[in-house]
C-alpha cells in the first residue's frame, strides 16, 4: 500500500454513479456536489435548509449536471428512511455513493452549553451516520457496488479545548466509520469501498475565529474549501480508506498516540493550539441565538 501511495494508482470512473450528499447546502457539501458533477456523476442533495440546498442544485444544473433535491433532517431517522425510499422511487435506481457530510458544532464552552445543542451535535455528526448507512448500504451490498464517504475531521483523531461536543461526535464518527470498514472487509464485500475524510480547519465559516500561533499558522493555514474537496475527491477516486487534509496533520495524530500526554500538552502550548478555539467561542457568543434550536 505504501508503493500504491507513491505510484499514483488509476482513478476510478464515476460517470453514471448516483451520489447522495448530506448537508449539500453548506460550504463543503456544495463543492462536493459540483466536484462529483464535474466527474460525470448525478447528485442527490439532502439538507435541512431548503433554500441553500436548491442553490446548490442550481449551480449543478448550470454546469449541465443532474441534481435532485430533498429537504431532510438527518437527525430524524424516520425522515431519512422515508426519503431514501422516495429517492429510489423517484429515480428508479439505488444510490451508489453516500457522502455523509452534514455537520454542526455548538460553539459554546461545555458548562455554558444548553444540553439541546450538545444533543444536536451528537445527532447530526454521529447518529445520522447510522441512519443514512442503514438506508443505503443494503442495496450497495446486494449489488456489491458502492462507496461510503464519512466527512469526519482531524478533531476525530486528536482533540483540543472547548469543543467537547464536536470532538466527541467526530471521534464517534471515526469509530463508526472504521468499524463499518472492518465489517465490510471481514465479510469480503470487495465492491463497497469506504473513505474516511479528516480535514483540518476549512475556511467555510463554521469555525471562524479559530486561531493557532501566527508562526505555526504560516505552516498550517486554514484550508481553502475547494482545495479540501479536491484532496478528498482524489482519495475517493482511488478508493483510499483514510485521508487527512493536509498530510501534515497525520503528525499530531501520530504524536497523540506515541508520545506521553505531558509532551502533547507542551506541544499544544507551543503551537497555540491549546487555546485556539477561544476566539471562535467568543465570536459564536456574540451571535444571536440560532432560532432553529430552542436554547434553554
Ligand atoms: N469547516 C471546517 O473547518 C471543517 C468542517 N468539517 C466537517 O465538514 C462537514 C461540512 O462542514 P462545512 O461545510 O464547513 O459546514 P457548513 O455548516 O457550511 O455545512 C453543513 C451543512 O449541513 C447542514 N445541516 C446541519 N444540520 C443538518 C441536519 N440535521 N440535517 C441535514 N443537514 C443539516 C447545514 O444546514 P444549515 O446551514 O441550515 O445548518 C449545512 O448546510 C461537516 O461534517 C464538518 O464537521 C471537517 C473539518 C473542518
Ligand atoms: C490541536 C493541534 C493543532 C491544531 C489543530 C486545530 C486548530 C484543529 C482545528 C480543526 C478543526 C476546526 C476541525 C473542524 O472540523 C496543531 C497545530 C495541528 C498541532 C498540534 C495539535
Amino acid at each position: 500500500s505504501s508503493v500504491r501511495v507513491v505510484l499514483r494508482p488509476r482513478t476510478k470512473p464515476i460517470d453514471g454513479e448516483l451520489v447522495l450528499i448530506t448537508g449539500a447546502g453548506g460550504g463543503l457539501g456544495r463543492l462536493f456536489a459540483q466536484e462529483f458533477t464535474m466527474h460525470g456523476a448525478e447528485v442527490v442533495l439532502w439538507d435541512i435548509n431548503t433554500s441553500s440546498n436548491e442553490q446548490t442544485a442550481k449551480l449543478v444544473r448550470e454546469m449541465g449536471g443532474k441534481a435532485y433535491t430533498y429537504t431532510v433532517d438527518v437527525t430524524n431517522r424516520e425522515d431519512v428512511y422515508h426519503n431514501a425510499d422516495i429517492v429510489r422511487k423517484d429515480l428508479g435506481r439505488d444510490v451508489t455513493m453516500l457522502v455523509n457530510n452534514a455537520g454542526v458544532v455548538a460553539g459554546k464552552r461545555m458548562l455554558d452549553c444548553p444540553d439541546e445543542l450538545i444533543e444536536r451535535t451528537m445527532k447530526v455528526n454521529c447518529l445520522a451516520l447510522f441512519w443514512t448507512v442503514k438506508a443505503f448500504l443494503p442495496q450497495m451490498k446486494a449489488q456489491n457496488h458502492g462507496h461510503i464517504v464519512t466527512i469526519a475531521s482531524v478533531l476525530g483523531l486528536f482533540s483540543t479545548a472547548c469543543v467537547e461536543d464536536y470532538c466527541a461526535s467526530k471521534f464517534a464518527a471515526v469509530g463508526f466509520h472504521e468499524s463499518l470498514a472492518h465489517e465490510l472487509l471481514a465479510e469480503e464485500v470487495e465492491g463497497v469501498k469506504t473513505t474516511l475524510v479528516c480535514p483540518y480547519i476549512v475556511d467555510t465559516g463554521m469555525f471562524a475565529g479559530c486561531k493557532i500561533r501566527e508562526e505555526v499558522e504560516l505552516l498550517l493555514p486554514p484550508l481553502e474549501p475547494q482545495y479540501c474537496v479536491e484532496q478528498a475527491m482524489n482519495a475517493i477516486l482511488i478508493d483510499q480508506p483514510l485521508v487527512c487534509i493536509p498530510r501534515l496533520t497525520y503528525l499530531p495524530f501520530l504524536s497523540r498516540a506515541l508520545l506521553p500526554w505531558e509532551s502533547n500538552v507542551v506541544t499544544y502550548r507551543f503551537m497555540g493550539s491549546d487555546k485556539c478555539m477561544y476566539p471562535f467561542i467568543d465570536s459564536m457568543n456574540k451571535q444571536p441565538t440560532n432560532g432553529s434550536v430552542q436554547v434553554a
